[in-house]
């Protein structure tokens, strides 16, 4: 049976289906095991299915991915990728420095004082001054307006050295998020939240600009590891508009089949065995 199983990390859905315990590997990589077996039927009744993820401080190189055929299961590392990808960008930002003298540019936009966000926008600041992107960084306090960051938004959508913009989700509760996030353009949409990128992406024959990172992240993995996706079950569990929507649009239009499971679900369980 074909498996693939993709959790969105936050989601309450994915900590009831997959309780998880974690065992240090080598190199960084966390290795967790279910602390229940998975049934796959007759031919392999007892099968522990192993779920690979890195530990890092860089989300981008997480995956939270489970893949397993009834006989083996794959750790992936996740941190190995991450560096080969960086090395990439490294060489192809400096080729295009001296091709066309352009530097990429990430604007980045914190409103409030989350640790966590903090933590993902130094993260995300570091990868681009790796790589030689630059970085331009705008903090803004927890009680600032709607408009004070439509106004950055607008600036940055305006400035020519910035090619890429992200607003640290989430956003203040008195802010209308939906409004921030189509105020970015397309063309610097780096997140792909914009309803016209997700609207490309969740249509056939249409290519967004841009698609989330962290879905992206993990297919990408899948496919540096040669894992074939096409024809095969998917269960993705949660549906946020940050991972689990967009990992389960990218899984069909790798064409798996896709079962999304979330904190609705009637038998989830049995759901998440299928794949
Ligand atoms: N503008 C954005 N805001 C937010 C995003 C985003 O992609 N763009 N995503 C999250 C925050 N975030 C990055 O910014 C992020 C958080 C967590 C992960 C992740 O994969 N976490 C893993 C565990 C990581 C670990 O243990 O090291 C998991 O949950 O399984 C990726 C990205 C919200 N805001």
């Amino acid at each position: 049976m074909a498996s693939m199983i993709f959790t969105d990390g936050s989601s309450s859905t994915t900590a009831r289906l997959i309780p998880l315990r974690r065992h240090k590997l080598r190199d960084g990589v966390l290795h967790f095991r279910r602390l229940m077996p998975l049934h796959l039927g007759a031919t392999n009744p007892t099968l522990y299915r192993s779920i690979a993820t890195t530990h890092s401080s860089a989300p981008s190189s997480v995956v939270t991915v489970a893949m397993a055929t009834e006989t083996s299961a794959k750790v992936i590392d996740g941190k190995a990728v991450a560096k080969q990808i960086r090395d990439e960008i490294t060489v192809e930002i400096s080729r295009m420095k001296d091709a066309i003298g352009v530097v990429p540019g990430l604007a980045v936009i914190l409103v409030g004082d989350r640790k966590d966000s903090a933590t993902y926008v130094r993260n995300k600041k570091k990868a681009c001054d790796s790589v030689g992107i630059n970085s331009y960084e705008v903090r803004l306090p927890e009680d600032s307006t709607e408009q004070e960051v439509l106004k950055y938004i607008s600036g940055f959508n305006e400035d020519p050295s910035v090619h890429g913009i992200l607003v640290q989700l989430p956003l203040p509760s008195h802010m209308n998020e939906q409004s921030i996030l189509n105020a970015v353009c397309i063309e610097k949409d780096v997140d792909g939240f914009h309803p016209l990128n997700i609207g490309r992406l969740a249509m056939r024959g249409r290519e967004p600009l841009f698609v989330p990172c962290t879905p992206k992240g993990c297919i990408e993995l899948l496919h540096r590891y040669g894992i074939h996706i096409k024809g095969k079950r998917a269960v993705v569990i949660g549906r946020s508009n940050i991972v689990g929507m967009p990992a389960a649009l990218l899984l069909q239009r790798e064409d798996a089949t896709i079962s999304i499971v979330h904190s609705r679900t009637k038998n989830p369980e049995q759901i998440t065995r299928q794949a």
